[in-house]
């Protein structure tokens, strides 16, 4: 283990530090080049942006760059370590937005007083982004931010912690219970946590099939419940009408457990008492809810998925992120909508049912995959989500109205 984290420490710091760079993307060697590229040549891009700010997609990097925008308060499951702390996290974000997506992406940490400099912080800067990914900002204060910043910019804007979060958890839970022979709608779903992945995990399978009252969110008081008073309006939303008080009442027979809140705080009792085939995500980063090794220790009939490359089904925002500002940059949609996130995980969730290809086997090092209780979610390193979840994600972009261009032909058709 000090081992691993020795490694990390020298992944990030050699040979250069950080994760990510820029590079130019024309040439610079002459003076005519840098006529061109400068003084006097970039008067005039200046001037037809002036004239029309929709030319910034034409001559600067606008539409291929994302902006990742914390401010450290919700930092993985390792919580509020502020701004600076969350850099690694952040360069982490860009560099799977060029690696999975070819999107350029540039981290910005802020530091601010309150909620509205935040806000007033990211809206001033928003124009220079085609997208605006925000990350690890805690709840409740996320769910304002966002909403604000949505109707502030012209560009789309997608808190990855909710949204990203709540699309790859449907899509694999979808496909989980499909394998254990449930139905959501019957479902009894726990949810540990009641933050900014907790809300909109639990209101996206509600719009996927589960019944309201069938899901028991918890926070670190317990179990959210029409009698209590210390409720902000989001964990309201998920009040329950019911006695149970604690992680044991609510678990036992539920069917399915997801965690979005801190480590170990699943016990193995606890999974025992689960009913039959049932479901865990256990998906706190960088330690699960439970370790996979224990959660199997008690019983065989689970289907179980942690946020970690390092155990099967991983359950990721990184099997959507990339992919969902792809499409949605490509058609310079002004928000990301309902429908656009529906048709993600219908794209995530169909693409785990098909014959994997032998370059995904070779880099998750293993010999086969399957649909199935180890196999419900494809692998981040599948080159087939970049043109399944960008095409289904600018398609319906473009039918649900909120696309600026018209689909480009042939766009990501494999
Ligand atoms: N796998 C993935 O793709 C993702 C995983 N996550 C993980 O989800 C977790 C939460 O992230 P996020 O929603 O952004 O953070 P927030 O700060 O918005 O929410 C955290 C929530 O977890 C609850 N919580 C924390 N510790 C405990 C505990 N010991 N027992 C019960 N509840 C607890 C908090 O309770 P209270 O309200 O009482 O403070 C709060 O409701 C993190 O571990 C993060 O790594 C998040 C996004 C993506
Ligand atoms: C994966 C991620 O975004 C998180 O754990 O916060
Ligand atoms: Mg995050």
């Amino acid at each position: 283990m000090t081992d691993f984290r020795q490694q990390a420490l020298d992944y990030h710091a050699f040979p250069k530090p950080g994760k990510i760079s820029v590079e130019i993307s024309k040439p610079a060697e002459t003076a005519k080049d840098l006529a061109l590229a400068y003084s006097p040549g970039v008067a005039e891009p200046v001037r037809e942006i002036a004239a029309d700010p929709e030319n910034a997609y034409k001559y600067t990097a606008k539409g291929n760059l994302v902006a990742v925008i914390s401010n450290g308060t919700a930092i993985l499951g390792l919580g509020n370590l502020g701004p600076l702390a969350s850099k690694p996290v952040m360069e982490g974000k860009a560099l799977l937005f060029k690696r999975f997506a070819n999107l350029d992406s540039i981290d910005i940490e802020v530091k601010h007083r309150t909620t509205e400099e935040f806000i007033q912080t990211v809206a001033a800067i928003a124009d220079t982004f085609g997208g605006i990914n925000l990350e690890d900002i805690k709840a409740p204060e996320c769910f304002e931010i966002e909403k604000a910043l949505i109707e502030r910019c012209n560009v789309p804007v997608f808190h990855d912690d909710q949204h990203g979060t709540a699309i790859v958890t449907a899509a694999g839970m979808l496909n989980a219970l499909e394998v254990q022979g449930k139905d959501i709608a019957d479902s009894r779903i726990v949810c540990m946590g009641a933050g900014a992945a907790a809300v909109a995990c639990m209101e996206l399978l509600i719009k996927c099939g589960a019944q309201r009252e069938n899901i028991y969110m918890l926070d670190r008081k317990g179990v959210i419940h029409t009698r209590r008073d210390d409720l902000n309006e989001y964990k309201a939303l998920f009040a329950n009408n019911t006695d149970k008080r604690t992680l044991e009442d609510v678990i036992t027979d539920a069917d399915v457990f997801v965690g979005v809140s801190g480590p170990d705080v699943l016990p193995a009792e606890a999974v025992a008492m689960m009913a039959e085939n049932p479901v865990i995500f256990a998906c706190s980063n960088p330690d699960p809810e439970i370790k996979p090794e224990l959660a199997h220790s008690v019983r065989q009939d689970l289907v179980m998925g942690t946020g970690r490359s390092d155990y099967p089904n991983q359950v990721n925002n990184v099997l959507c992120f990339p992919f969902i500002f792809r499409g949605a940059l490509d058609v310079r949609a002004s928000r990301i909508n309902d429908a656009m996130k529906v048709a993600a995980v219908e794209a995530i969730r169909s693409l785990a049912k098909e014959p994997v290809p032998q370059e995904v086997l070779a880099a998750a090092g293993v010999e086969a995959l399957e649909f199935g209780k180890h196999y419900v979610i494809p692998k981040p390193m599948d080159p087939r989500l970049l043109p399944r979840v960008a095409r289904a994600v600018a398609v319906a972009a473009v039918e649900s109205g909120v696309a600026g261009i018209e689909l480009p032909a042939d766009y990501m058709l494999d």
